[in-house]
């Protein structure tokens, strides 16, 4: 028997964030694994035109909780949704709903968060620290919350190269941020912000780090953990492998890549892509919420999850074998061919950025002007380049996170939990584990049908057509224009003639 699935059965568990990227892959393992579980609330946010319970059941209808359905029958039933939005007061959570998190709450996964690099500094302290910081005078209401977990991002402390398993401060409070945010106007955070960042390079990773400082700060006698995950990447086993449903971190590259329109990039190929699937990430955060609520830790653990220590790939290799996948199953669509260089010399970037993104752009936007049609693809370049600017960062750097915590659990888990709850990163097979990452890129991601596959691959055979032709007549013109003004080139091309 599991002992993390039967700790969970007969909990009440409040999830923020549930509709998210992580979110939605630990509700399902939650259920899967522990489908005798009472409730879990899940703190959700009405969007335009969807109710909560629409919301709610586009969520728990898509095939990522095919197999859950089959082990719990009321899935319905086990998820509540609240109406809260965590950039109000008190989340905007009405009395009763309020009355029975209170009292009722097991266990805390705060997963909620903006994860944009260049959300406006305001905002993200808003969701990322101030929303933390209610949370965590909510957990102190409540008298039967055995644990409280945090997932921050292992890049919250990515201005130092060596990162151990503790918090590391800021150098400005972030209490006095909180409340600065109250009187300063925009005008005056867009000024300042640059200042208070230092060295972080975005809004995102400054304000997570602010966000693991008030959860040490604001922890009282509560029971919490911190999880630092790394570029979290589709699933690697569960429920089953390749699923990712967002183009953020390394998806959108996929795409962007299968389908030609990225086909090069400002990265060093020997940095370690630190990716760890999202499957890995929610094992260990499950088998976290129950060491932390069991055991009880005298000081607030941190879990590094990450793959780079313990099962390094670099970024060349991941590039290659994401490329080699592409030959077997293309992407639909696509604009060229794919191909992939990957160099950290600044004018080769602006060579190939001019040569094989900004004028294939152009001369496209050209024909489709020439036929009548809404030229588009410089403005989606342009797009396209902003945000690569803006992952470049993360794709030229190493860093090592020590893990001491995340083993150390490994080793507290029965064989069976290290086998339900596999957090082990050593076990993974890139090789394999890319290539399911691309199908699931195209099947889940693009919805794309693999009976699609010939006909992406004539059409591949047709751009590899169109490009040799491009060159032979570029080629021509060329040499053309140089036989009319140079005597030498003229005489090389009569000797080859003769
Ligand atoms: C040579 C090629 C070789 C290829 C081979 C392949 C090799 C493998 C890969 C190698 C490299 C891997 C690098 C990974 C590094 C990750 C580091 C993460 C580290 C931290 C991890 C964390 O701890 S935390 C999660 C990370 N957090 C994000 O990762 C959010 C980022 N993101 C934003 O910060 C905003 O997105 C940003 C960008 C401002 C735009 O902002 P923006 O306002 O201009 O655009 P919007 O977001 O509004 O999106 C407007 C439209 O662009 C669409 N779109 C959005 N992103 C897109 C995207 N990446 N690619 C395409 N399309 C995208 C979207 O779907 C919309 O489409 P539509 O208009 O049709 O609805
Ligand atoms: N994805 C990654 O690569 C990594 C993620 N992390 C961390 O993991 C956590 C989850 O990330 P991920 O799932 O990828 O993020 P997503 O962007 O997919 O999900 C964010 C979640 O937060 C919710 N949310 C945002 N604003 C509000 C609000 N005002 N009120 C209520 N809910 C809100 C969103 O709800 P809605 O659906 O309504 O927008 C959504 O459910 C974050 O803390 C992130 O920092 C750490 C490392 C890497």
């Amino acid at each position: 028997m599991s002992m993390i699935a039967a700790f969970y059965g007969g909990k009440s568990i409040l999830i923020t964030g549930a509709t998210g990227f992580l979110g939605k892959v630990l509700i399902e393992k939650l259920c899967r694994t522990s489908p005798d579980l009472k409730v879990i609330y899940i703190l959700v946010r009405p969007k335009a035109g969807h109710t909560l319970q629409q919301r709610v059941s586009q969520i728990i209808n898509t095939k990522l909780f095919e197999k859950v359905r089959e082990v719990c029958p009321n899935l319905h039933e086990k998820i509540r949704a609240i109406s809260a939005d965590l950039n109000q007061n008190d989340f905007a959570i009405s009395k009763e709903d309020m009355q029975e998190l209170l009292s009722c709450t097991n266990i805390i996964f705060h997963c909620a968060a903006t994860v944009r690099f260049d959300d406006h500094l305001r905002h993200a302290v808003q969701l990322n620290v101030t929303a933390t910081q209610q949370l965590l005078f909510m957990a102190s209401q409540m008298p039967k919350l055995e644990a409280f977990i945090h997932i921050s991002t292992a890049f919250s402390n990515c201005n130092l190269k060596h990162i151990d398993e503790v918090i590391y401060p800021c150098s400005v409070e972030p209490k006095k941020i909180i409340d600065s945010m109250e009187w300063w106007d925009d005008a005056i955070v867009d000024e300042i912000a640059p200042k208070l960042m230092g060295d972080w390079p975005n809004t995102y990773t400054y304000t997570k780090a602010l966000g693991e400082m008030v959860v040490q700060q604001e922890s009282g006698n509560l029971n919490i953990a911190i999880i630092r995950p790394s570029i979290v990447g589709a699933t690697w086993q569960e429920p089953f492998p390749g699923w990712v449903d967002n183009l953020n971190g390394p998806n959108g590259m996929i795409v962007a890549a299968g389908r030609g329109f990225l086909r090069a990039i400002r990265a060093s190929p020997l940095a370690v892509a630190d990716l760890i699937p999202v499957d890995t990430v929610i094992n260990l955060t499950l088998a976290v919420g129950w060491y932390t609520a069991v055991h009880r830790p005298k000081s607030t653990l941190i879990y590094h999850c990450t793959s780079g220590n313990l099962n390094p790939c670099n970024w060349g290799k991941m590039g290659c074998q994401v490329l080699s996948t592409f030959e077997k199953i293309p992407f639909e669509k696509a604009f060229r061919r794919p191909h992939a260089d990957f160099t950290a010399n600044t004018i080769t970037v602006h060579y190939w950025n001019a040569v094989s993104h900004r004028a294939p752009a152009m001369i496209y936007d050209i024909y489709l002007w020439l036929t009548g049609r809404k030229p588009r693809m410089t403005k989606l370049m342009n797009r396209l380049l902003r945000t690569i600017s803006m992952l470049e960062y993360f794709i030229n750097r190493s860093w090592e996170w020590s893990t001491y915590n995340t083993e150390m659990l490994m080793s507290e888990l029965s064989p069976e939990d290290q086998r339900i709850f596999n957090f082990d990163v050593r076990q993974l097979n890139w090789l394999e584990y890319i290539e399911n990452y691309v199908l699931g890129v195209k099947k889940y991601l693009l919805k794309e049908d693999m009976a699609g596959i010939p006909e992406a691959k004539q059409h591949l055979r047709r751009l590899r057509n169109i490009y040799y032709l491009f060159n032979t007549v570029f080629f021509l013109i060329a040499w053309r224009l140089l036989i009319a003004r140079s005597q030498i080139a003229r005489n090389v091309w009569f000797f080859i003639m003769w």
